[in-house]
């Protein structure tokens, strides 16, 4: 049999180092921020290599005399996002198409309201 860990099970990305405990709050938000700030820009990168896929499958089924969206497959990757996140995953899905499709909407998509709609007052 395998002797237990010692160590506490890390929820910390690989390569990161917990925080040293001082005491002092602020030290473990720097640390935590530090962290942040990787992770969201490793997401940047991440999301502009999905912005050029998206735009080169885009640029094909154009040129081929399709539509820009698939509004099936953005329904895919929707579900695909709020199975993986939970509740707000799908918000995430739908602002990540909203910039990889550029100002198109998707041709099934509800209008987004940017702004007032008119109502009788
Ligand atoms: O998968 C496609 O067909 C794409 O065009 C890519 C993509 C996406 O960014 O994921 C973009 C627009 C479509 O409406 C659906 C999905």
């Amino acid at each position: 049999a395998c002797s237990p860990s010692k160590e506490a099970p890390s929820s910390l990305p690989a390569g990161q180092a917990p925080p040293v405990p001082t005491g002092d709050p602020s030290a473990s938000i720097a640390e935590q921020r530090k962290i942040i700030d990787s992770l969201d820009k490793q997401i940047i990168e991440l999301l502009k290599q999905r912005g050029e896929a998206s735009a080169t499958v885009q640029k094909i089924r154009t040129s081929a005399g399709g539509q820009q969206t698939d509004p099936a497959r953005e329904q895919e990757i929707i579900s695909n996002y709020a199975t993986g996140l939970g509740a707000g995953g799908g918000d995430v899905a739908k602002a990540i198409l909203n910039v990889d499709r550029g100002a198109q909407p998707s041709s099934s998509a509800a209008p987004t309201s940017t702004t007032a709609t008119s109502t009788s007052h």
